[in-house]
């Protein structure tokens, strides 16, 4: 039996930015080989600058890699019209990304009129979308982004991305800067919306601990290189220093949270 190609796949990916002012480029992807196979939810780990958006980026062409190859679906990312590439592929923000000035409404269904959806069924589309991310409609549709909360802001932000019915869905820390009850419930809700919709996702978090709860695996990025990827069991066995720091700190506070919480006080 051969095994299913990967929907998304890195070959040796390198890219570079210009340091400015005489200064060195900056390495920001090196020479990195992944691959994400259909359905899979992957998290991708690391400290600030380790690349992690910069791969993210180079998936959909916000911008282009200098070396190596990206085919998302079989196609080489650079056969693909980048706009046509955008609209098959959801981009979650980190702090939502909404347009302040149009509604949720609005906000949600601007892919869809973009590709010339009849307003009617945009509005439709609107609605369904609402439902599944858990937001009231006639509460929230007519609100600008400014009058929502984080959590709600992100909620419109993952309805937006996929809107236009993608398979795959790109998560740029999009739990990042909400409080741990909204981020662990968005988060749980995420993960049964990519199964619900057979999502393949990736998401990029600083938390190891969001990143076992939620991700199928884990690639751990560090100074633009992989340095390891697996299922959060397999990262578990890795050798790797820095891995194992990463995955020291939630299981120290896992075990110091069975002491000091020994009965769980959920109602
Ligand atoms: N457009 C750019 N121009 C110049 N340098 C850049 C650019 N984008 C990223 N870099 C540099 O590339 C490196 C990787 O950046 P990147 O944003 O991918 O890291 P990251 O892991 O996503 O960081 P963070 O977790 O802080 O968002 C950093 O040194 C960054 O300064």
């Amino acid at each position: 039996m051969t095994a299913a190609p990967p929907l998304i796949a890195f070959a040796h990916v390198g890219k570079s930015f210009d340091g400015g002012r005489g200064a060195k480029p900056v390495l920001a992807v090196d020479d990195v080989s992944l691959d994400v196979a259909e359905g899979e939810f992957l998290a991708i780990v690391g400290g600030s600058g380790s690349g992690k958006t910069t791969l993210l980026r180079l998936t959909n062409r916000l911008i282009d890699a200098d070396s190596g190859h990206i085919t998302v679906e079989g196609e080489d990312v650079r056969a693909v019209d980048p706009v046509r590439l955008r609209r098959r592929i959801g981009y979650v923000f980190q702090s939502g990304g909404l347009f302040p000035h149009m509604s949720v409404a609005d906000n949600i269904g601007v892919t869809p009129k973009l590709l010339g959806t009849p307003a009617g069924d945009i509005s439709a589309r609107v609605d369904e979308l609402l439902d599944l991310v858990r937001l009231d409609r006639s509460e929230h549709r007519d609100r600008l982004p400014g009058a929502l909360s984080g959590g709600q802001r992100q909620r419109v932000g993952v309805a937006r991305a996929l809107a236009a019915r993608p398979r795959i869905v790109l998560m740029d820390e999009p739990f990042g800067a909400l409080d741990p009850l909204t981020r662990d419930a968005l988060g749980d809700d995420y993960r049964a919306l990519h199964h619900k919709l057979g999502l393949t996702t990736i998401m990029i978090t600083h938390d190891m601990a969001e990143a076992v709860l939620l991700a199928d695996r884990i690639a751990v990025m560090r100074a633009g290189k992989l340095l390891a990827q697996g299922t959060p069991a397999e990262l578990s066995g890795s050798d790797d220093a820095y891995v194992g720091e990463l995955l020291h700190t939630p299981r120290r506070q896992a075990e110091r949270l069975k002491v000091l919480l020994p009965r769980d006080g959920a109602a």
